[in-house]
């Protein structure tokens, strides 16, 4: 489980306080205004945000003491950060090996995570050959080879049409309904978090609440939610 115990989380000039329990294999939601702090929080985990108080802990480990490419976490951001020069595979690659020196059983990994997104025959191909949708693929599939515990993404698929976003978020939550990961998820959209989250986790007013079952929380809404989801 991930466990945020009394932490305030500077971001410049702004703190966020968190004091949360987050179980393994839980898939949650974090909304809020903008501002609030939603991907601040998600920062802390992933070791970009220095704790002013507090701890984090991922099952028994101190993730203080954990530099942020050793943390048990991978992350997916909205522009997926793909390299133009490189082709799909060489992009998922990367997942594994900075310096992309895989060996057979690794490029057996990378061609095993295309296949599960859908893109082993575009293997090839650079990233400006692609579809929006293609490209958030790429992006998940280099996430799916890191085979990290937990999964942040920070609003990933927020450029997608609708439809194509939809067909994300369910292979999202495929994907770690097979890896038993938890998925901690930025979203604008209380529609996601109904789509694939259980657990909500509102920020606002300077506070990551304890998570809350999405449909109790999005159904009857606390005056904070109430006044940003409209
Ligand atoms: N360098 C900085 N100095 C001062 N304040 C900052 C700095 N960077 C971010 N902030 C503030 O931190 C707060 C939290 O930002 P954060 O990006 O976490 O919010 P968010 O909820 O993810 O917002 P959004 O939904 O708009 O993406 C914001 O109010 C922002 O103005």
């Amino acid at each position: 489980m991930l466990r945020l115990e009394n932490c305030l989380i500077e971001n410049g000039g702004f703190s966020l306080h968190a004091d949360l329990t987050i179980a393994t294999g839980s898939r949650v939601a974090v909304i809020g205004p903008s501002g609030a702090g939603k991907s601040t929080l998600i920062e802390a985990v992933a070791g970009f945000r220095p704790l002013r108080r507090g701890a984090m802990f991922w099952s028994e480990a101190a993730l203080a003491q954990i530099e942020p490419g050793k943390r048990p976490v991978a992350m997916l951001f909205q522009d997926g950060n793909l390299f133009p020069h490189l082709t799909v595979a060489q992009n998922v690659g990367l997942g594994i090996r900075a310096n992309l020196r895989l060996d057979a059983s690794q490029r057996a990994q990378v061609q095993a995570a295309l296949v599960r997104v859908g893109l082993d025959s575009m293997a090839d191909r650079k990233p400006a050959a692609l579809s929006g949708g293609q490209q958030s693929r790429v992006a998940l599939a280099r996430v799916l080879v890191q085979g990290r515990d937990l999964l942040l993404l920070d609003e990933p698929f927020a450029a997608l049409g609708p439809a194509l976003k939809a067909e994300m978020l369910d292979l999202v939550a495929e994907l770690v309904g097979e890896s038993g990961a938890t998925l901690l998820m930025v979203s604008h959209d209380p529609n996601d978090a109904r789509r694939i989250a259980d657990q909500v986790v509102l920020v606002a007013d300077g506070q990551a609440h304890p998570p809350m079952d999405t449909a109790s929380l999005l159904d009857n809404p606390p005056p904070a939610l109430k006044a940003y989801l409209g």
